[in-house]
């Protein structure tokens, strides 16, 4: 298992070429946010802006468009059960981040079902929070998510409901078996997460605390995945990957000298000034 150091983020986060759009950056779209959970996709939403992402769509309810747009006028908006809508916007994007906040209930099984339907193998898809838990309970649903390049993101009681691997059991032979078979990226999310790639190499962060321990920390880590997917395309998924947990944590850490707790929003606002100093010179 490789501890992912420093320098991974000076080799993936590279200055912009001069000759660009927004569309050189990438688009994603977020899926999630029922009536109760708003804040978590708005979270993602933000985190994928602020991480780089060129165009950024959120599919979540009605009832958080204001919410979202008096935040973070950046971002475009969809009603998630407008079907015709949602699959268009996921056929444009690169990178499908689905789950912060989506919840457990039929109409939110009915829009993972209509986003995997609409993925094809040019997509990355990250799975979160609550479309792991309705993973779980609807096993037959995996076989369809292969077709895309899969990240999962789960905690650890997520990844016991996905995996069937009780949490005292989660050692690394069995998470990378369970993994395999998934034939997906899981990034087991906890002090010192461990990243299980499909290339077969492990990675595991060193940094990090319980300075992070706040909702919407692991929502805020979905848009910043999902952004370094979307943008830099010169390094392998793996290192894209990598990067993204290491500078979500390490953006934490460097606040944390300042500060008690550390807010998703507070790394949030700091991923541009931290980017910008750990970019290739
Ligand atoms: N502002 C918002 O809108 C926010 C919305 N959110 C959204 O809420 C949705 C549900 O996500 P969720 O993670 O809150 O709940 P769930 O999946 O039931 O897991 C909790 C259960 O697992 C257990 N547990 C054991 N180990 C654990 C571990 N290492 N890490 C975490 N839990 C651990 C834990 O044990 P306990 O705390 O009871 O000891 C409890 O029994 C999801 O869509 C998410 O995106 C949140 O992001 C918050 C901010
Ligand atoms: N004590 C801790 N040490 C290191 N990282 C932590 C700690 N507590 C939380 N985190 C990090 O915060 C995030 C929590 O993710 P998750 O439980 O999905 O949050 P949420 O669903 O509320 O957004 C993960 O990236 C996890 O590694
Ligand atoms: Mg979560």
């Amino acid at each position: 298992m490789k501890k992912i150091a420093d320098d991974i983020l000076n080799k993936v986060i590279s200055s912009r070429p001069i000759i660009s759009y927004k569309g050189s950056f990438g688009r994603v779209i977020t899926i999630g946010g029922n009536e109760e959970y708003g804040g978590a996709i708005i979270m993602a939403t933000n985190a994928a802006v602020h991480a780089g992402a060129g165009l950024v769509t959120c599919a979540t309810s009605k009832i958080n468009v204001t919410a979202l747009h008096a935040q973070l006028p950046e971002a475009m908006f969809i009603d998630y059960t407008d079907t015709t809508k949602l699959n268009q916007a996921i056929t444009k994007s690169n990178v499908v981040v689905i789950g912060p906040g989506l919840g457990t209930t039929a109409q939110s099984l009915a829009i993972l079902k209509t986003t995997i339907a609409a993925l094809s193998a040019n997509h990355f898809i990250i799975v979160d929070g609550s479309a792991i838990t309705l993973l779980a309970k609807n096993r037959n649903l995996l076989s369809q998510l292969k077709i895309a390049n899969v990240i999962f993101t789960p905690h650890e009681m997520e990844w016991q409901r996905l995996s069937g691997i009780p949490i005292p059991n989660q050692d690394i032979k069995s998470n990378q078996s369970k993994q395999e078979s998934l034939s997906a990226n899981v990034v087991l999310k906890k002090y010192h997460t461990e990243i299980y790639h499909t290339n077969g190499s492990i990675s595991q962060l060193s940094i990090g605390g319980p300075y992070m321990s706040t909702g919407g920390m692991g929502d805020t880590l979905t848009g910043i995945i999902a952004a370094f997917l979307c943008q830099f395309k010169q390094v392998s998924t793996s290192d894209r990957i990598d990067a993204a947990v290491y500078i979500h944590s390490a953006v934490a850490s460097s606040l944390a000298t300042q500060k008690y707790v550390v807010l998703p929003s507070d790394i949030i606002a700091e991923l541009q000034h931290y980017m910008l100093i750990s970019q290739k010179k």
